[in-house]
This record gives structure tokens, C-alpha cells and sequence, in this order.
């Protein structure tokens, strides 16, 4: 058995642990995939450095209505998927050399292990570890939805897809969650057909109903959208194109495709992990249970020196809540008689298509129940890009903020906007929130710039005034 100080599972956020003050120590980095984990290999950064060159390949259409005439002659599929791999690649292998041989203190396996104790694992080739401090950073994997033929080669997961040979001429994606949002923007923007199966009734339906409905309205205006749709069937064709069979609202269909992208959630990497050998708790949907100060927990206590931290044990499948967690647990493996607990008051998402979208806080429905639990009233403002004069710069008929606040101090309980670089716009509202700045002193305690799109937030703000 090897001993170590630190001995960290998962090279994605819990490669950000090994910090200067470790250097004294002796540390093992452990990922049996590829270094770096899931953001940089094959989650938020190509995707959004997909998502940049489906903005322009779309500029063309929104441009005519403007009086602009652009021409999209096509995408160089290769150019663009070899651009973005060699960035990429390179940043992995960078990182690797640099655990794997610049630093002394640093060991670097690259094996699958699975827990063998409280604080000790075996790796895939039978060497057992243990360590002081055991830090579980293992995200989570794409889960493949029950349906006949979903092995078929033509069936892809995000961790593939981005790496096909060619763009696809017809694009099947199950799921109306973030990575449907986000693929069908992409590949519809470069000039796939692509068609959505979709079993709810709407898509991104965790978010804000407005936020929900509008998104859905724009999306059946882009891509052929199948709500209340579920696949029954694929088979591959000779010429290698896929079968799918649909059972919908008007009866069973069928459909040919290319390829498919199964979008269908994401389960904490917990499986194979042999949690049970060491008696963590887990959540019903496989997550390692952790408290506040992301000490992971045996039946209900915390399990001293055992922490984790990102998709693996977080109620967020996302990359900043991932690095917030570990920048917590960074903190705390250092200093036990100070521990600070990690923040998920007021969580951000994006969902980067078209149209962007991002929320912060409670939906109005969350918003509600929580008034009437505890009788405090809350206002809604709803603020059109439209109704602002960069709005109207832009001709925008989509774009909208909604603002939730508590009626009597003005405390903003949520944002939700859908639109031009929503993404970007939510943050100033974020950090109103974050720092406890209510909404009517953030409208009127600052210059807001003339004529930015910022002003539709201003105007939000403003409109939840009832006095
Ligand atoms: C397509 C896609 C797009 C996304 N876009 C965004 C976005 O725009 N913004 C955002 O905030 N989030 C986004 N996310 C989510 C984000 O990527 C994750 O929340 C984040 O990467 C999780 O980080 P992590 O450190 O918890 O896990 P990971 O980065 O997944 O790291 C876990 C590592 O552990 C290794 N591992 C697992 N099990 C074992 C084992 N038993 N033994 C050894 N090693 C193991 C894995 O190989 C992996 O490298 C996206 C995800 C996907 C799939
Ligand atoms: N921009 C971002 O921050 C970003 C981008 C991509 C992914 N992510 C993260 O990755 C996670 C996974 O993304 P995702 O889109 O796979 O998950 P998701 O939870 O957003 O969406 C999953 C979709 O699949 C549907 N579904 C689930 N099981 C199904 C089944 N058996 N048959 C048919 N449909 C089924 C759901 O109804 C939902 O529409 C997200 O939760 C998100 O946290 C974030």
C-alpha cells in the first residue's frame, strides 16, 4: 500500500486543489480518463467554441431583416472541429506533463479506481492507496436512454459528437434539456436538419415557465420540435443512415436521419466506484451526500478527511459550481479548525442557443409557493429587449428580462432572460443579489450607459416598483 497526504479522484475541477502550500506534501492526482476532465474535453469550452461559429453562421438570416444582405456559403466542418481539438488537446496534455513530471511532490495515475475503505482505493491494476485526506471530484457521465438500437454507432452522447468525421445532413436529438438547446443550435446554425424528440411538453422546462415557453415558441421556429415525443425504435439502414421510430401526440412516425445525439441527463460518477465499500451515503440519484463544508457523510455524520466536491456529489451540474466547490474544499483540507462552508444561495446557469438564455434564484412558480408559505408578496416585472432603443437598434421581437422580487424591500429573488448575450446581462443582477443590493437602489443608485441593452434591466428593475 502506498500512503499519501492528499490523494485527489478526478483531474477535472480537483486538479485546482494541488496548490503551492502542497508542495511539502505528498500528493496522488488520480483520472482514469482523459486529463482535465469534462469542461475542457468535451463540455462547456468546445462546446462554446462550437456555439461562436453557429452565432455567425446564423448572423446572415438575422442580418436581412436589417436591411443587411450576407450569404452563408457553409461550414468547413473539419477546419472548424480541428481548430478547436488542437486548442484543446494540447491544454490536456499541458496539464498532464505538468502533474504527471514537473512536480516532485505529485503523483499522477491514470487508471479507474474504486474505494476500498474510508480513505483508501485500488486502482484498475490492483494497487491499493490510501491517504489523509481523500478529496472524490469524479463528475458525472452521459446516461443513455432505454430505447432498442440506442448502441448503434450512429448514436452519440456530447462526449462524441463533437468529433464526427462530417457535419451531419439530418440530426436526430433526444432531450430538450441544456445539451439539446445547445447541439440543435449548433448543427441547425451550419445547415443540419435537426429534429428534437422531446417527451415533456416543452423545452428547458426546469427553467421559468415564461423562460420555458418563449424558448420553445423559437426553437419549433428553427427545428423541426417533437414535444410529447418518445423514440420507440432505431435501426441502421444499408447506406448507414438510422431508422428512427417516434410515438408522438399524433400517433407512431417515422423518421430518417444521419446520426443521433441522445441528450438525456447526465448520472453522478458514483457507479464503479465501490461507495458502499467505504458506507457513504448517497442520494437517491447516485450522488455522495456532503454537508455545507462538502465533508462527504456516513450515515448522516461527516467522515473527517473525506471530501468532494462537483457533479459527483453537487445538486449543480455546472462548471463554476464545480470550482466554487473546490476552491471550499481547497480552504478547508487546510485549515480543519476554520472551515468555511461552500455558497449556493444564488446559483447562474446559461444555456448557450438561440435564443441565449440565463436565470438566477427562484422561477415565479418557486416564487409563489414561497409567498404563500411564509406570506411575504412578491412583484414580477417582465422588461422587453424591444422596449428599450438598443432594442429597437436590433429590431428585437424575442429578447426579454423577468425580474421576481419581494414587494416591500425590493429583495430580487430571481432573474430570468432570454436574448442577446443573456448570459452577460444577468450579472450585474447576480451581483445585486449576491451583495444584498435590493432592486429599487440598484435602478436608481448608479448611471446605467445610454443607449446599451443594459437598459432593459434598468427598466426591469424600475417596473417592479408598485408604489
Ligand atoms: C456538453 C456539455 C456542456 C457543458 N457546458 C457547460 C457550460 O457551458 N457551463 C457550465 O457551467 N457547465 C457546463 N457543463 C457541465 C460541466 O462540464 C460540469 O459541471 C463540470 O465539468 C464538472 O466538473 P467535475 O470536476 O465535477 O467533473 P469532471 O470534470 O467530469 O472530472 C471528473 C474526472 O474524474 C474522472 N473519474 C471519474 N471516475 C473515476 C474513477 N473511478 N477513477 C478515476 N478517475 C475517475 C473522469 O475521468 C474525469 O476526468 C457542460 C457539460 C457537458 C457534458
Ligand atoms: N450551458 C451549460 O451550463 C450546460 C450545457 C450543457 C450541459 N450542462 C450540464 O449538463 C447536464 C446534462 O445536460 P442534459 O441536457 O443531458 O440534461 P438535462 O437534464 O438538461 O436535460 C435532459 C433532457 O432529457 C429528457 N430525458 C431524460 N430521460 C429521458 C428518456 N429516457 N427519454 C427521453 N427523454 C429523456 C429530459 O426530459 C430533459 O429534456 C445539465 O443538467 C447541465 O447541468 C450545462
Amino acid at each position: 500500500m502506498t500512503h499519501y497526504d492528499l490523494a485527489i479522484i478526478g483531474s477535472g475541477s480537483g486538479n485546482t486543489l494541488i496548490s503551492p502550500e502542497w508542495d511539502d506534501s505528498k500528493v496522488v492526482l488520480v483520472d482514469g480518463g482523459v486529463f482535465g476532465g469534462t469542461c475542457l474535453n468535451v463540455g462547456c469550452i468546445p462546446t462554446k467554441m462550437y456555439v461562436y461559429p453557429a452565432e455567425l453562421a446564423a448572423a446572415p438570416e438575422r442580418a436581412a431583416r436589417l436591411g443587411v444582405d450576407l450569404s452563408f456559403e457553409g461550414v468547413r466542418w473539419q477546419d472548424i472541429r480541428d481548430r478547436i481539438f488542437s486548442r484543446i488537446d494540447a491544454i490536456s496534455a499541458g496539464g498532464r506533463t505538468y502533474r504527471a513530471d514537473e512536480l516532485e511532490n505529485v503523483t499522477l495515475i491514470e487508471e479507474h479506481v474504486h474505494l476500498a475503505g474510508e480513505k483508501s482505493f485500488r486502482t484498475a491494476s490492483g494497487e491499493l492507496i490510501s491517504a489523509d485526506q481523500l478529496v472524490i471530484a469524479t463528475g458525472s457521465h452521459a446516461v443513455l436512454p432505454d430505447v432498442p438500437g440506442i448502441t448503434l454507432p450512429q448514436v452519440h452522447t456530447s462526449d462524441t459528437i463533437m468529433r464526427i468525421p462530417e457535419q451531419p445532413e439530418r440530426l436526430l436529438i433526444l432531450g430538450g434539456g441544456y445539451i439539446a438547446a445547445e447541439f440543435a443550435h449548433i448543427f441547425g446554425s451550419f445547415g443540419t436538419t435537426v429534429t428534437l424528440a422531446v417527451r415533456s411538453g416543452s423545452m428547458l422546462r426546469h427553467l421559468d415557465d415564461t423562460v420555458s415557453a418563449v424558448f420553445t415558441e423559437h426553437a419549433a421556429q428553427q427545428w423541426d420540435v417533437r414535444l410529447r415525443t418518445v423514440v420507440t425504435e432505431l435501426s441502421a439502414n444499408d447506406d448507414g443512415s438510422v431508422r428512427v421510430r417516434l410515438d408522438g401526440p399524433e400517433g407512431p412516425s417515422e423518421l430518417e436521419v444521419d446520426i443521433v445525439l441522445a441528450a438525456t441527463g447526465r448520472r453522478p460518477n458514483t457507479d464503479g466506484l465501490s461507495v458502499d465499500e467505504a458506507g457513504f451515503d448517497l442520494h437517491d440519484d447516485g450522488r455522495l451526500a456532503v454537508d455545507a463544508y462538502q465533508r462527504v457523510l456516513r450515515e448522516g455524520l461527516p467522515v473527517e478527511g473525506v471530501w468532494s466536491l462537483g457533479d459527483v456529489s453537487s445538486d449543480y451540474q455546472l462548471k463554476h459550481v464545480a470550482n466554487h466547490e473546490a476552491r471550499t474544499v481547497a480552504h478547508n483540507l487546510l485549515h480543519p479548525d476554520d472551515l468555511r462552508a461552500s455558497d449556493h444561495r444564488f446559483v447562474p446557469a446559461a444555456v448557450f442557443s438561440h435564443p441565449q438564455v440565463a436565470s438566477v434564484g427562484l422561477t415565479e412558480d418557486q416564487a409563489l409557493s414561497a409567498a404563500e408559505r411564509t406570506g411575504t408578496p412578491i412583484v414580477t416585472a417582465v422588461q422587453q429587449f424591444g422596449s428599450t432603443a438598443y432594442g429597437w437598434a436590433m429590431e428585437d421581437t424575442e429578447g426579454f428580462v423577468k425580474l421576481i422580487a419581494e414587494k416591500s424591500t425590493g429583495r430580487i429573488l430571481g432573474a430570468h432572460i432570454l436574448g442577446h448575450e443573456a448570459s452577460m446581462l444577468i450579472q450585474p443582477i447576480l451581483q445585486a443579489m449576491s451583495f444584498d443590493l435590493d432592486a429599487f437602489s440598484m435602478a436608481r443608485g448608479q448611471y446605467w450607459i445610454h443607449p446599451a441593452l443594459t437598459e432593459v434591466v434598468e427598466n426591469a428593475l424600475l417596473n417592479l416598483r408598485t408604489d
